[in-house]
C-alpha cells in the first residue's frame, strides 16, 4: 500500500509561490516592524521558509491551539497549548498558517488577536480548501486552493506523522481506515 495517493504540490511549487508570497508581503510592510506569528505544529515549516525571505528585523513568535487531536476532523472546540510571548499592543500581526481547512481555528485566533490591540492583523496561509470552509476568514496572502480531501506532507500531519515530507499528497485513506 501506499500511503499517499498523490502529490498535489511538489518542493518546487512551495518555493516558487513562497517567492511571490513573500515579495508581497515585503512591499507592503516596508518600513513597519512585522510580527510573525506561527500556529504549532503545522506552519513550522512555511513559517521558516517564508521568513528566511523576509528582511532581517522581523519577528517570530508561535501560538500552539488544536482542534483536531489525531482524528482527520476539526473538533471544533478550539484549545490554546500555548500563548504568544509577545505583547501585541501596536504591532503589525501577520498570521502563518499552513491550512484553512473548515476555518474554524483561524477565524477563532483571528478574533483572539485582533482583541489584545495590534495595530494590524492580517493572514498568510499556503493551503485552503474551499470546498470545505464552514467559516470565511479574510486571507490576505494565499499560496494554493486545494482538493477537499485530507493531506499531508510540509507540516500537515496525520497522527503526527508525515510533518516532515517536503510536498504535499494526498493521505490514501486506507491508512486511516476511510
Ligand atoms: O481550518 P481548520 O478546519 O480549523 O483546520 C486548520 C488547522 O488544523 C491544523 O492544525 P491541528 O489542530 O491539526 O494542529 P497541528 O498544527 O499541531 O497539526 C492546521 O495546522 C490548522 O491550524
Ligand atoms: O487536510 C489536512 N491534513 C492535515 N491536517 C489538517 N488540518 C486541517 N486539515 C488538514
Ligand atoms: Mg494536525
Amino acid at each position: 500500500m501506499n500511503d499517499f495517493t498523490k502529490i498535489i504540490v511538489s518542493e518546487n511549487d512551495i518555493g516558487r509561490k513562497l517567492d511571490v508570497m513573500s515579495a508581497q508581503i515585503r512591499a507592503d510592510y516596508a518600513g513597519k516592524d512585522l510580527l510573525l506569528v506561527g500556529v504549532l505544529k503545522g506552519a513550522v515549516m512555511v513559517m521558516a521558509d517564508l521568513a528566511r525571505r523576509m528582511p532581517p528585523t522581523v519577528q517570530m513568535d508561535w501560538m500552539a491551539i488544536s482542534s483536531y487531536g489525531s482524528g482527520t476532523k476539526s473538533s471544533g472546540v478550539v484549545r490554546i497549548l500555548k500563548d504568544l510571548d509577545a505583547d501585541l499592543t501596536g504591532k503589525h500581526v501577520l498570521i502563518v498558517e499552513d491550512i484553512i481547512d473548515s476555518g474554524l481555528t483561524l477565524s477563532w485566533l483571528l478574533g483572539n488577536l485582533q482583541s489584545r490591540g495590534a495595530e494590524s492583523v492580517e493572514i498568510a496561509a499556503l493551503l485552503r480548501k474551499p470546498d470545505a470552509v464552514k467559516v470565511e476568514v479574510p486571507i490576505k496572502y494565499l499560496g494554493f486552493d486545494i482538493p477537499n480531501e485530507f493531506v499531508v506532507g510540509y507540516g500537515l500531519d496525520f497522527a503526527e506523522k508525515y510533518r516532515t515530507l517536503p510536498f504535499v499528497a494526498i493521505l490514501n485513506p486506507e491508512v486511516y481506515g476511510g
